[in-house]
Formats: structure tokens, C-alpha cells, sequence
């Protein structure tokens, strides 16, 4: 795995390096090569070809420009295929028909050819520049070029060659017939020519070799971070499950208490039960903390049996306030599908008269099952609801699942997610999907609670469609059980269904 890694980030590296340098050094051999024709053409220009030109300076002139370029071999002005005036080292009114391409004549502007050198039959490059009726040829030392440019290559360590209309001009000999590997073209904007860089396949080998040991490199210390990560992220979590064992058994989890109240008259109807965990050194924490944690490694199911047992002694108490008030605790699904477990919530249970009426369990939509697991599930849901238990769908909306969860099983309370309440205020699209799921419920017989609550138009908006409960910050945020009781009782004394919202939202303060 770590090898193949290591030869995949070298390919992908190679590949992004390579084109990158090579479309680079293209462009500066196109820049050099640039350099060298606009030279030779400024010496050419301040020669003048008007009336009696030819003269023993014109010539001198020619030849000082060839003295002074190490690439010149030889300059001619032609007209009618024939060599007009020269340097010295040339004879003029010389037929060189046979050298020429049959079409020069038809070219409007530079050319370049490779042709046989008549005089030292070598093969040379030829550069035509037209000059009024004449043409200027320019002879180049082929050796020279092919020299430079397959230099220029080996220093910028790839291969490449100079081609005009699609046919090699110059470059090294072993790529004059080969494709190029990773090939990339740059034209000349001034001149005949275009200049191929790539690599043919001793050299790609090469790039990835010089690159493997780097790729390597990376790999490990990629590999590296994400060990150290890994085991910091599990002594994490190791650490986190063994402080939730020891917060077990301190019995620092305790249930918070938020009210569910009348949509419609604002009582408190019940509460929904919601862990906090009294950490000695963090204070007060919220179940995002560690519920994955304790969810991942089952220990969910020892905090929940002490959850209800917490919940049957404070349930007796709440019993003598208002008989009528229920309690809803949070499970999971899996629990309830786990028959062992459903035996120990029915014991509970059966030891608690306050817990045989009155108590809600709740869970999620999210969790997927087999059918299995789906028919443990009903079947656990059944032998708790004959031990007084009533069931609520929780976040209802938030997943896929909620829609086939309220066709697979049955329960009598549905309770919205709050993200749908606070969507319905800013989409009407949400809007009617709550009105969707308010029909929906009551197709299913159930009782439904909009969570989430946070504002008075949230509320009159949910009691305009009809839910009947509801629970938010609004109305109180989750307290603790000797909060919940003082509040409770205040509550029953003075019903708040005549209260204007500021003064709820006072109550709720204090
Ligand atoms: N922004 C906003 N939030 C509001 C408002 N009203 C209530 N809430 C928060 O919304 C969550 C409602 O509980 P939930 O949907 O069952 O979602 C619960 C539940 O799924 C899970 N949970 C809590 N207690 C238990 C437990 O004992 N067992 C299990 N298995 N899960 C639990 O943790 C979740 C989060 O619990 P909490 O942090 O206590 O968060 C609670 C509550 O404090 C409001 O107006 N605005």
C-alpha cells in the first residue's frame, strides 16, 4: 500500500513537474532562437540592395556579418533561382534551381528548408527572408544547430528538436523520427519554426527515479501525521470512555429537565429528559461532548438504566405536583432491539409504580436496521408499551428514514425537528411541509411536539397549524430536577395562557 502510494504521488508529480518545466524551457529556446534570426536580420537591414548593389563593400559587409555569427555559413541574394550577389567566398549568377523548393516563389513571408549544401554537399538549414524583388537566403551551419539545440535539451534534461510545417528541421539526431513523451509545442510568433520539448522514455524513467526518494519522503510523513492522529484520536477517546466508566460509577450524569407545553394554554405537559454530565473539572456538559463516545462503546446503555432509575424516584415526586405530568427519556433504537436490554427497562419498570404511567421513551429516525433488527425492535417496543410505555418518534424530518420508521412502527407521539420549525418561518416550502407532516400525524393517530421553539411567531405559528405541544428555549431551557420542581409549581399556580409573551419570556428568566 505504502509503495503503491509512494509510485502514485511520483507519477502524478512527474507528470505536473515535467510539463511544467518542459513548456518553460521551450519558450526560452523560442526566445534564444528569436534572438538569433532578429540579429541577423538588423545586419541584413543596413545593407543597401538599391542600384548598383553588389559592390566589393556590399560583399565585405556579408562576409563581416558571417565573421561575427558563429551559426552563419554563407549569405546569397537570389533572384530567378539564381545567386545575384553573395559574400566573398561565393561566385554570383550560380543555377540554384535544384536546391530551392519548387515553391519558394508562391511563400509571402520567412521560410526555413533543410537542403543538400551543393558546394560542400552537406546538408544545411536555409533561412529565406524576401527582400523587395529578391530573396536573401541565410545558410546555416546545420552541425551547429542541431548542436545547440539538443544542448539545450540535455542542460534542461528532456529532448528537443526544432520542426517547420510539421517536418524536423533541427535537433538531436535519436528524436528526429520519434514521438516525444509528454510533448509540448511552442511557435515562434516571428519566425518559421516551432520548438517541440518532451522526453522520450529514458528519461521519463530518469524524472521518475530522481523523484521516487521525495515521493517517498512524503508519503511518510503523510503516513506519519496520520498514525500520530489516529493514536492521539484513540488515547482521546480511550480517555474520554474511561472518564465516562468513572462518571458512571460517581454518578456525576444526571437528567436534566425541559418542559413540553400546551401549544395552545402553555401548561407543562411534561419533560423531555436530557443528559448532562456534572464533570468535576468541566462543569456542566452537553451530550454532543461524549454521546458518540458513550453511544460507540455501549456505555449509553448503563447511563440510560440510571437515567430511569433517576427518573422513577424524581417521577414520584412530580407525581404529587401534577399527576397528569409525564417524563420522556431519550434511547436508541438498537437498545430496544436488544431484548437483554428491554428485560432490565421492564424490571425497572415493574419496581417503580410512578414509571408504569407517564413515561415516554423517545428515539431517532437516523439509526438503519436490518429487517431483523426491525422486528426486534417492534417486538421490544410492544413488551415495554404493555409495561405502560408510549413511544416518540425524535427529530422527525431530519433524515430519510422517518416516513417508512412511522409505516414500520407505531407510535403516538411525533416529534418535528427543530431545524424544520426555524426553516418555516424564512421558506414557505417548509411551511407546508409542516402542514404535510401535521396531516401526516394525524393519519397515524399521534400527538405531535414542534421542537426547538425559540421565538413567540414560531409558537403562534405551530399553534395556527394545529400542533398541539411544543418545547424550546421560549418557553425554558433544559434545568435541573429541584429547578424544574419550583418552576413546575409555579407554573401549575398560575397558568400562563393569559400571560402576553414578554411576560412569559420574564417568567422564564427568573
Ligand atoms: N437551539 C435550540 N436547542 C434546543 C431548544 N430547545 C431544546 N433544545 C435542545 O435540543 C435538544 C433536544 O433533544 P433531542 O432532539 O432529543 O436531542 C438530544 C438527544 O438526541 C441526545 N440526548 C440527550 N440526552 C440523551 C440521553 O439520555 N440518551 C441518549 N441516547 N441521547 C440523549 O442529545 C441530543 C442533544 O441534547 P441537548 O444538547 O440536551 O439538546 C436538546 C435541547 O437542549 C431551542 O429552543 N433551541
Amino acid at each position: 500500500m505504502f509503495i503503491i502510494l509512494a509510485l502514485l504521488v511520483d507519477i502524478f508529480w512527474v507528470v505536473l513537474d515535467t510539463e511544467e518545466k518542459m513548456e518553460q524551457s521551450a519558450s526560452i529556446a523560442v526566445e534564444r532562437m528569436d534572438a538569433l534570426f532578429t540579429g541577423i536580420e538588423k545586419k541584413l537591414a543596413a545593407i543597401d540592395t538599391s542600384n548598383d548593389f553588389c559592390t566589393e563593400s556590399d560583399r565585405q559587409a556579408l562576409e563581416d556579418i558571417i565573421y561575427d555569427s558563429v551559426s552563419i555559413k554563407e549569405i546569397s541574394f537570389i533572384r530567378d533561382n539564381k545567386i545575384v550577389c553573395s559574400d566573398r567566398s561565393r561566385q554570383h549568377n550560380v543555377d540554384i534551381s535544384r536546391e530551392l523548393p519548387k515553391n519558394y516563389s508562391d511563400f509571402t513571408g520567412r521560410f526555413t528548408y533543410t537542403a543538400k549544401d551543393q558546394r560542400r554537399n552537406k546538408n544545411a538549414l536555409f533561412y529565406l527572408i524576401p527582400a523587395q524583388d529578391m530573396w536573401v537566403r541565410v545558410s546555416l551551419h546545420l552541425d551547429y544547430i542541431d548542436f545547440w539545440v539538443s544542448d539545450f535539451g540535455a542542460r534542461h534534461s528532456m529532448k528537443a528538436k526544432v520542426i517547420y510545417n510539421g517536418n524536423f528541421v533541427a535537433g538531436d539526431a535519436e528524436v528526429k523520427n520519434c514521438d516525444l513523451l509528454n510533448l509540448i509545442e511552442v511557435d515562434s510568433q516571428k519566425y518559421p519554426y516551432t520548438v517541440m520539448t518532451g522526453y522520450n522514455g529514458h528519461l521519463l524513467l530518469k524524472a521518475f527515479k530522481d523523484q521516487l526518494l521525495y515521493a517517498i519522503l512524503i508519503i511518510f510523513l503523510i503516513s506519519a501525521l496520520f498514525v500520530v492522529g489516529l493514536s492521539s484520536l484513540c488515547r482521546n477517546r480511550r480517555t474520554l470512555e474511561s472518564e465516562i466508566v468513572q462518571a458512571i460509577k460517581n454518578n456525576e450524569f444526571v437528567g436534566y429537565l425541559q418542559p413540553i407545553v400546551c401549544s395552545q394554554t402553555q401548561q407543562w405537559r411534561g419533560a423531555e429528559i436530557l443528559l448532562r454530565w456534572e464533570h468535576p473539572h468541566n462543569g456542566l456538559t452537553t451530550p454532543a461532548e461524549f454521546i458518540t463516545i458513550a453511544e460507540n462503546s455501549g456505555l449509553i446503555n448503563d447511563i440510560t438504566l440510571k437515567l430511569l432509575a433517576e427518573a422513577a424516584r424524581n417521577k414520584a415526586v412530580l407525581d404529587k405536583i401534577n399527576p397528569d405530568h409525564y417524563l420522556s427519556l431519550n434511547v436508541t433504537a438498537s437498545m430496544i432491539a436488544n431484548p437483554f436490554f428491554v428485560r432490565k427497562l421492564i424490571s425497572i419498570i415493574k419496581h417503580s409504580p410512578a414509571l408504569q404511567h407517564g413515561i415516554v421513551l423517545e428515539f431517532t429516525e437516523r439509526e438503519t436496521f436490518t429487517d431483523d433488527q426491525l422486528a426486534q425492535l417492534q417486538t421490544g417496543m410492544t413488551k415495554l408499551r404493555q409495561h405502560g410505555v408510549t413511544w416518540a418518534l425524535d427529530d422527525f424530518g431530519s433524515g430519510y428514514s422517518g416516513l417508512s420508521r412511522l409505516q414500520q412502527l407505531s407510535f403516538e407521539v411525533l416529534k418535528i425537528d427543530r431545524a424544520f420549525v426555524a426553516a418555516s418561518s424564512t421558506d414557505t416550502i417548509t411551511h407546508s411541509i409542516l402542514d404535510s407532516i401535521c396531516n401526516l400525524a394525524k393519519r397515524f393517530d399521534c400527538d405531535v411536539i414542534a421542537e426547538g421553539i425559540e421565538t413567540t411567531e414560531q409558537a403562534e405559528r405551530v399553534n395556527a397549524l394545529g400542533i398541539k405541544y411544543c418545547q424550546g428555549y421560549l418557553f425554558a431551557k433544559p434545568m435541573s430536577f429541584s429547578k424544574y420542581v419550583s418552576k413546575l409549581k409555579k407554573a401549575q399556580r398560575q397558568p400562563v395562557l393569559d400571560l402576553a409573551p414578554k411576560e412569559l419570556e420574564q417568567i422564564i428568566e427568573h
